[in-house]
């Protein structure tokens, strides 16, 4: 084997030992040889035999070497999903990729030090402290558990902004409510993220007008210009209920000293994480969890601060699918309930049981959260047909799971996606595994259930929950699966396969060299 192929395997031989969160010891004693060997494998540094190939192969239940791959950089990750499954056991949600992603924004407005705890290891978040590395904020994990640490330093430079993670990541588009504070002046690339079609940023640039910010794009970037100490002369009314609009908006009202109020603001729960975090920075906020906020911000911030964001509750509503998909008892620890109520009430209608045991706090000491039981149901598509809403309604990024639930249920379910463009469509992809669902516009699927699902090889739709939702699919499917190319899943999903491994599921991960 040539030097650098032996690199690559080592590398990641490295990466998947570290996944499966085994020490060089305890991998070589799964293979019968030394400390040093492994090290030197994981270096390049040994010629490895098929035999060996193999062996590391299923000590750390992941397929090492894939055929027909590219030799010059390590490619996609695959899944080989073996079904049907029963999940059996408990499971603890992590916290949310949406909250995560603002409070990485968010830090930018400290000049102390921030600590965000249990933040998910997940390619959103990987691609945003790309970015914040890239401009001269020091970024670090402190532990295993995804502890982190933010300091900022004292001027960004950000003609050095990393364009290609910026370009990847939609979430970028929450600099521009820290930045205006920062620079008069300054250029960010594109925003980015899953292919759902036109996702507007006119609501964001409405909101930031008032504090004196005007975008113009540019070629593949937003050149801005501030006129910096403007603050709003009346309240601001958001043109959408948007997640990411409302957080700009706050994090623009919290270096200005003034009160703002934000109207139509979203309630949603990466919002509330943001102002509960806000608070902590010393910024006063009125009306968290309405759709009114009274802002009182400070003109520097200098704390340092430690918090750690709530569960996701779309996490929480994909294992709840996971579980009626495959007809399975288990338990769904630390649910964020207030954000799955409404989720939960109509999955009832539906005929799906589970137990809810007593609410407790989560860490930020301020969301609520329960255990899930999930009990084998027989359900039945509900009379009406489900679409989403702006919070409090069933989340918007919830919907998807509604499809592969409603591929099991008996009978017809319309589901109405009028939010995203692009997204209603890959839901067909559950009909290369047998279901049934006819698109009835860009809008609207029918779907007709129960399905008899059997495995076959997809590759991701470029869209996180659709993707997920196959993903759920082929643990109830006979058979070998393939899911090629999950990049957009680790994009929100820290440890997915393995996590569903450790409930029963039979996937391994394999990934072209
Ligand atoms: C990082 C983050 O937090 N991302 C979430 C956030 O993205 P984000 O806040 O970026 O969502 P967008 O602003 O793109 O809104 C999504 C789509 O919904 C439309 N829209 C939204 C609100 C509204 O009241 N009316 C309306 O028409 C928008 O025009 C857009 O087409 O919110 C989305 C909608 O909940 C979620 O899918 C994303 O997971
Ligand atoms: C659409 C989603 O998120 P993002 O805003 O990161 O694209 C999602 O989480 O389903």
């Amino acid at each position: 084997m040539t030097e650098d192929y032996l690199r690559k395997i080592g590398l990641r031989i490295r990466e998947t030992r570290i996944q499966r969160s085994l020490t060089q010891a305890q991998l070589a004693e799964r293979l019968g040889t030394s400390q040093g060997a492994v090290t030197r494998i994981e270096r390049g540094l040994q010629n490895l035999s098929l035999d060996m190939l193999a062996r590391i192969g299923e000590a750390l239940d992941a397929e090492i070497v894939a055929l027909g791959s590219k030799p010059e950089a390590p490619g996609p990750t695959h899944l080989r999903v073996t079904g049907p499954t029963t999940l059996s056991g408990s499971i603890a949600v992590k916290s949310s990729k949406n909250a995560g992603v603002a409070l990485l924004c968010a830090s930018l407005l400290n000049r102390g030090t921030t600590v965000l705890r249990k933040v998910a290891r997940i390619e959103e978040v990987n691609r945003l402290l790309e970015v914040l590395t890239s401009i001269g904020v020091r970024t670090r994990w402190l532990n295993e558990d995804g502890d982190l640490e933010i300091q900022p330093p004292a001027v960004l430079d950000l003609s050095r902004i990393d364009v290609d993670a910026a370009r990847r990541t939609r979430s970028i588009i929450m600099f521009l409510g820290p930045l205006l504070h920062r620079s008069a002046d300054f250029q960010l690339p594109y925003a980015g993220g899953c292919d759902l079609g036109t996702r507007t940023v006119e609501p964001h640039l409405s909101a930031l007008k008032s504090f004196g910010l005007a975008v113009k794009a540019t070629e593949g970037s937003y050149h801005a210009r501030v006129d910096v100490g403007t603050s709003p002369e009346r309240p601001i009314v958001l043109t959408e209920r948007g997640d990411t609009v409302t957080e700009n908006a706050l994090m623009a009202a919290a270096l200005s000293p003034a009160t703002t109020v934000i109207r139509n603001a979203s309630p949603n729960y990466m919002v509330q994480d943001l102002c509960f975090y806000l608070e902590r920075l010393g910024v006063q906020i009125e009306g968290i969890g309405t759709t009114t906020l009274r802002v009182t911000g400070k003109e520097r911030i200098d704390v340092d601060v430690d918090y750690a964001p709530s569960e996701d509750p779309i996490e929480a509503m994909s294992l709840v699918a996971a579980a009626i998909v495959t007809d399975s008892q288990i338990t769904i620890r630390r649910a964020p309930i207030e954000f799955l109520e409404i989720e939960l009430a109509l999955l009832e209608e539906m005929g799906f049981r589970y137990d809810r045991g007593p609410e407790y706090l989560a860490e930020n000491d301020r969301t609520r959260l329960v255990d899930l039981t999930t009990y084998p149901s027989v359900l039945h598509a509900p009379s009406d047909k489900i679409h989403p809403m702006p919070f409090p309604g069933l989340n918007i990024d919830n919907l998807p799971f509604f499809a592969v639930i409603a591929a099991v249920a008996h009978g017809q379910t319309l589901l109405h996606d009028w939010v995203y463009e692009n997204r209603a469509i890959y839901l067909t992809e559950l009909n290369r595994l047998g279901a049934r669902v006819k698109l009835l516009d860009p809008h609207r699927v029918m779907i007709e259930g129960p399905t008899h699902w059997s495995g076959t090889e997809v590759v991701c739709p470029p869209a996180l929950r659709p993707a997920v939702v196959v993903l759920l699919a082929m643990l109830a499917s006979k058979g070998t699966s393939v899911l090629r190319s999950v990049y957009v899943i680790n994009r929100g999903y820290e440890d997915l396969a393995e996590r569903l491994n450790a409930l029963g599921a039979d996937i391994q991960t394999f990934r072209d060299i």
